[in-house]
């Protein structure tokens, strides 16, 4: 989905034996999305795949910068992003830095960060189940400052996030970004948003 440059691929896996049954079935399930999805467990997840970022913020993520992950990890806000989380963090040496975090009720977020200045790169992702990424979205632009940022959210019609591709598929801008390309699809049970985003010319 999306453009050359920024495009961002979807695999989906069918059973190896019968194509044709195999591909019935997903078009069964595809049907069932509007009337639930029956036997599926209510998911959702958030992807922000964030590029040319902030040289201050990246600047962090160095071990000449940062004593520790831990270090890291508070002075980016990222402990502030989804609170509550118990969090695994590493520093690369001398640059690079990796994070997961995982909630009592079992949700996670993951984050990867290149901060190398010519390919600097961050990936967020998690399943907190909210029914509106408006905060989330807003606490991980704050705490990185990208040019640039694909963003994709999966959501079941179960899921208390289920509205959520719907709403990002309908903002024209997003603190201080604005929408380049929007794509919208439904498979297996999910809705599926893709976005992506440019800081506006300052
Ligand atoms: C955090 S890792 C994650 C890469 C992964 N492809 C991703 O984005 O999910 C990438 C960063 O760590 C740095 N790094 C340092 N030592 C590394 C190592 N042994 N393995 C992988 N990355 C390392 C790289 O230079 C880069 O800045």
């Amino acid at each position: 989905m999306g453009p050359e440059k920024d495009c961002w691929y979807l695999y989906t896996l069918l059973p190896l034996e019968g194509t044709v049954a195999a591909l019935e079935k997903e078009h069964r399930e595809a049907s069932e999305v509007s009337a639930g999805c029956a036997g599926c467990e209510p998911d959702q997840t958030i992807e922000i795949l964030m590029s040319d970022l902030d040289p201050a913020v990246m600047n962090i993520f160095t071990r000449a910068h940062s004593a520790s992950a831990h270090h890291a990890t508070k002075e980016s806000g990222i402990d502030k992003i989804i609170p509550g989380m118990v969090i695994d963090d590493y520093l690369f040496d001398p640059c690079g830095y990796s994070m997961n975090g995982v909630a009592k009720d079992g949700c996670y977020m993951t984050i990867h960060i290149t901060p190398e200045r010519s390919c600097s790169y961050v990936s967020f992702e998690s399943n907190v189940p909210v029914s509106s990424y408006d905060e989330v979205v807003a606490r991980v632009l704050h705490a990185f400052r990208p040019g640039r940022f694909v963003l994709t959210v999966f959501a079941t019609p179960d899921a208390a996030g289920s509205a959520a591709p719907r709403q990002l598929k309908s903002f024209s801008s997003l603190c201080g970004y604005e929408q380049k390309e929007a794509q919208y699809c439904r498979f297996s049970g999910y809705e599926l948003h893709y976005a992506l985003y440019a800081k506006f010319p300052s």
